[in-house]
């Protein structure tokens, strides 16, 4: 077979509204933005990807803006004329010339496993290993603040069988008044749910030692990277001394990181995430490394419209074991998508689509109407 060659590459971003206020420990939002990103290949076959932070640079440094730029301006120049199954070699040769940027990085290669999928006549999950799930559990962020609020919320959610795990996103209360939050959501779904924290690097050990026992007594299931991203010691330490599961985050996005934090046991598990690990392949690769070090595997998210979401799914599909599921979630979170199909929340699972590449597929009349150099929208921070 003659090469397929990667022919043009072109991005926009895309405003989209959320339903309600998301909190987060370092700012809120009611708009999130993603990247889309369209990638030609000879024989007219185009591939699709989205770039997405959680409404802004707060986690990672990269924006929705850096994204577009560093695609537009340094990976696209490398990568146009290069095969599209080269995977590993266009991959060395962008993390020569351009460091870092996991996000940028992601996004292009999301479009390029896109393409390949296509091409092969299969979906992405049997280009990462193969299908050993349809579906899965997934977390719902609660996220403004009000207990009784979120109560009502998570309820809903119950009732309407979408969701029954519920992450709470703390880290903007004082640590007193979040604590005492995140208890009394605890024990109002005692027994109909599980709840799980993510302080977003908020706490320093000290309030760590205080908050966690009291958590782990009102039945909360899990922490997630509750101390800055450089404390991995603090972070083994208090994984050794609480009951509860904790969930590495920030700390660990590079291979490196999952070898010497696995090492550690810095944490119960690894939050495995398609943006900061820089694509799907390395995703997958990191996760096997979390697994043969003793940890075990969250499928994260930045809260991905429905493209990210689909891909997300794709490399979820490949995971056999997720104790504690996922958060895939990001899809019902934004109240204006841009695929042709939005992704299923069915029995509180995410449900896998059927089809070739990432078996999604872009709505081109919404994204002309939320691209953001049409329109006026503009991130709330
Ligand atoms: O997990 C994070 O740190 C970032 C963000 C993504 C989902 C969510 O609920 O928060
Ligand atoms: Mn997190």
């Amino acid at each position: 077979m003659s090469k397929v060659q990667i022919e043009r590459v072109e991005t926009v971003i895309v405003d989209l509204p959320l339903r309600r206020q998301q909190r987060f420990a370092a700012i809120g939002a009611s708009t999130t933005a993603i990247v889309l990103v369209k990638i030609w290949a000879s024989g007219g076959i185009v591939g699709i990807g989205e770039g997405c932070t959680p409404s802004g640079p707060w986690w990672s440094g990269e924006s929705v803006e850096s994204i577009k730029l560093n695609i537009d301006a340094h990976i696209a120049p490398l990568i146009i004329g290069r095969d599209v199954f080269d995977l590993r070699g266009i991959s060395a040769e962008v993390d020569r010339k351009l460091f870092g940027n996991p996000f940028a990085k992601a996004t292009v290669e999301m479009a390029l496993l896109d393409i390949q999928g296509k091409i092969a006549g299969v979906p992405v999950h049997d280009l990462l290993g193969g299908k050993q799930r349809s579906s899965l559990p997934c977390s719902w962020p609660l996220a403004t603040g009000d207990p009784g609020e979120e109560i009502e919320e998570a309820k809903e959610h119950l009732a309407q069988k979408r969701f029954k795990l519920f992450k709470l996103k703390m880290g903007f209360l004082e640590p007193e008044t979040d604590v005492a939050r995140a208890c009394a959501i605890a024990k109002a779904l005692e027994g109909k749910a599980s709840v799980r924290v993510d302080p977003n690097e908020s706490w320093d050990e000290a309030t760590c030692k205080w908050a966690m026992p009291r958590m782990a007594d009102a039945g909360i299931a899990m922490v997630e990277q509750p101390m800055a991203r450089w404390n991995v010691d603090g972070f083994a330490r208090i994984t050794a001394q609480t009951k509860m599961a904790t969930a590495v985050d920030e700390s660990l996005c590079t291979m490196d990181d999952a070898l010497r934090l696995g090492r550690m046991h810095t944490a119960d598990l690894v939050s495995i995430k398609v943006m900061k690990h820089g694509g799907l392949t390395n995703a997958r690769r990191i996760a096997d490394i979390a697994i043969a070090s003793g940890m075990s595997i969250y499928m994260g998210t930045f809260l991905e419209c429905s493209i990210g979401t689909a891909a997300g799914m794709q490399l979820a599909a490949t995971f056999s074991d997720l104790p504690y599921g996922g958060e895939l979630s990001g899809a019902n979170l934004i109240a204006e998508d841009i695929a042709v199909r939005p992704a299923r929340y069915e029995n509180f699972e995410l449900q896998l689509e059927e089809g070739v590449g990432l078996a999604a597929e872009v709505d081109e009349d919404k994204v002309e109407a939320l691209r953001r150099d049409r329109s006026r929208l503009s991130i709330a921070v």
